[in-house]
């Protein structure tokens, strides 16, 4: 059963289509960068898959129909934006825990245990020492980080990621592909990356998906790749 197939899927904004009949099958957990130039509806695919916005076409998870409920929906998709915001005073830690919420029923506490978990997954993005720390107060690159650690802590089959990356420094990127990486190969989790590092992506198996071209599909992921569609994306964009 394939873990994620899209078929004929159209979104956009009012008379505006971004995607037009994007298809695509996804047999076993694998990591796709999604790439293209800015405008040409990265974001807006992950909206349309998480029923942010309207949509035509077909979305099956693990061969099931992606269902409309909120609750059952994140069950299929864990989903980082590009922009979150937290309005409230809240260390790291209790931040990351939170990540559990799924498993929990709604005046349940978080065990000991479960905060040991969020210390690990701490410990393997190289942030732990940051965990007491009030997450308002951490600079834009590491509340990225316990953002990212938060969502390795939901155990959804399919992780959608806006580009996770972009303030990073280059240390931190290449942690955070490396990551990514082991999450499909450790953990069997199929892994959507929207990014612009095109040059993370050279070391990486899986697969490029790249919206900027008239009809974007899927293809494997090898330097030659890479470096073609960096090259294509240098050229000026055709709107
Ligand atoms: N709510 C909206 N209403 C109307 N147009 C929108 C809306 N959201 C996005 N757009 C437009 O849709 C287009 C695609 O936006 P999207 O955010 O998907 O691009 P992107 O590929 O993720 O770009 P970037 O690399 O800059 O993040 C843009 O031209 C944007 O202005």
């Amino acid at each position: 059963m394939a873990v994620l197939e899209i078929k004929d899927l159209v979104a956009g904004y009012g008379e505006r289509l971004l995607l037009r009949n994007l298809s695509f099958f996804v047999p076993a957990p694998t990591f796709i960068a999604i790439i293209g130039h800015n405008g040409s509806g990265k974001s807006t695919f992950l909206k349309a898959l998480t029923g942010q916005i309207p949509s035509q076409g077909q979305v099956l998870v693990q061969g099931q129909p992606l269902p409309h409920r909120p609750g059952a929906l994140a069950r299929a998709f864990s989903y980082l934006p590009q922009k979150n915001n937290v309005a409230f005073p809240v260390t790291v830690l209790e931040l990351v825990v939170m990540g559990l919420f799924r498993s929990k029923r709604l005046l349940d506490h978080y065990t000991a245990q479960d905060y040991s978990r969020a210390e690990d997954v701490l410990s393997r993005l190289g942030v732990h020492h940051l965990r007491h720390r009030t997450f308002t107060d951490l600079s834009g690159g590491e509340q990225q980080l316990v953002w990212l650690a938060q969502l390795m802590l939901q155990d959804s089959p399919v992780a959608l990621l806006d580009e996770p990356t972009q303030q990073l420094d280059v240390y931190h990127k290449k942690r955070v592909f490396d990551l990514m990486a082991s999450w499909v190969q450790q953990e069997q989790k199929t892994v959507l990356c929207i990014t612009h590092d095109l040059l993370n992506l050279l070391p990486l198996q899986g697969c490029l998906l790249n919206l900027s071209q008239p009809h974007p599909q899927l293809e494997a992921l090898s330097p030659e790749t890479v470096l073609s569609h960096q090259k294509f994306l240098e050229e000026k964009p055709q709107h």
